[in-house]
């Protein structure tokens, strides 16, 4: 009878890569001072053993790392081995426990270059597991629920936190110290209670299947860094940047990614030199910066990031600089991922 139940489970892989969700305090009342990436990931998924009700889950441990750590060769090492696991017979969704810091990043990143229509969900947690009402346990049980659901293929690379499916494309850390931390401006796909996702929007942007990118072909990413805007902002870190290496430049801009007059003149310089410029925003609610509003991009030969935030405007700017170099190219590609 077990072999049975067992057979008609989904095969789940929880690649764990450290952050809150395996953090651990000092005390219960330590809901945010505690060391993150603690416990491994038989830890964690002993410490739920409802999983064994929803799928046949096995754990790896890719990393044990604060997310905020993370480099471009961490997210290269995790999404080689998220598709060497969707490629196989045997899996049928997989899960990354993941620090919460950079997740948007990850999850995203995957939502690119991962050619494959199973579920992939990345999941963290606000609290650590040592904490009263830590939210990690739930969120962890609602992740290999979704993953284990036929109905989450297709959908591009989830996120579930706080009972809600989100868009790995969309979602980002919005708020540091509730658990109701991601928010999407589009708002969430879906919701997951006990057990079973409820859906209601599909993703619009390209992704995974439908995405001309793939981890198996990139082995390098560029290097793409982020300048903040503010007021008497000067062009100082832009120019370092570059001159550092940066092969673009994503300008965490205010409003609608205007860009201060007195940053315009090294911008344009940086361009003729090589450096691609791309308009961001920073405000908290999700920017939306069209092309030729607030500055002349056709004539400068800018690319703007449109309702991508500057953190997820470095992951594609990497991503598609792996394939070209063109600016209208990278402009296609930011109107449709
Ligand atoms: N809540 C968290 O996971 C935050 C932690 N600093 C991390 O991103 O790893």
């Amino acid at each position: 009878k077990e072999a049975e139940t067992q057979q008609k489970l989904a095969n789940v892989v929880i690649l764990a890569t450290g952050g809150t969700i395996a953090g651990a305090g000092a005390s219960a009342a330590n809901s945010a001072t505690y060391q993150a990436a603690k416990l491994g990931v038989d830890k964690l998924i002993a410490g739920v053993p409802e999983l064994a009700d929803l799928a046949n889950v096995r754990g790896e441990q890719v990393m044990q790392i604060a997310s905020e750590s993370i480099t471009n060769d961490d997210l290269l090492k995790l999404a080689k081995r998220v598709a060497e696991l969707a490629d196989s017979q045997d899996v049928d969704g997989i899960v990354i426990t993941h620090g919460t810091d950079t997740l948007e990043e990850t999850a995203y990143f995957l939502n690119l270059v991962e050619k494959t229509d199973k579920p992939i969900v990345v999941v963290g947690s606000m609290r650590p597991g040592t904490a009263m009402s830590a939210d990690g346990m739930l969120n962890l049980y609602n992740a290999v629920a979704v993953a284990s659901d036929k109905q989450s293929r297709g959908k591009g690379v989830l996120v579930t936190m706080n009972d809600e499916i989100q868009s790995g494309r969309d979602v980002s850390k919005s708020v540091n110290i509730k658990t109701e931390a991601f928010k999407s401006a589009w708002g969430p796909m879906g919701m997951v209670v006990e057990g079973k996702s409820y859906w209601f929007r599909l993703p619009a942007k390209r992704h995974t299947t439908q995405s001309e990118f793939d981890i198996k072909q990139i082995s390098s990413l560029p290097q793409v860094d982020i300048a903040y805007s503010y007021g008497n902002v000067t062009d100082t870190a832009y120019k370092a940047l570059a001159q550092s290496g940066a092969k673009a430049i994503i300008h965490a801009g205010t409003g609608n990614g205007s860009v201060s007059s007195r940053v315009v003149p090294a911008l344009q310089e940086l361009h003729k030199n090589g450096v691609q410029i791309i308009r961001s925003s920073h405000v908290n609610q999700g920017g939306f910066v069209l092309r030729n509003a607030e500055q002349p991009d056709d004539k400068y030969d800018w690319v703007v990031a449109h309702d991508l935030n500057p953190q997820k405007a470095r992951i594609l700017a990497m991503v598609a600089m792996t394939k070209t170099q063109d600016s209208k190219e990278l402009q296609r590609i930011f109107w449709e991922y």
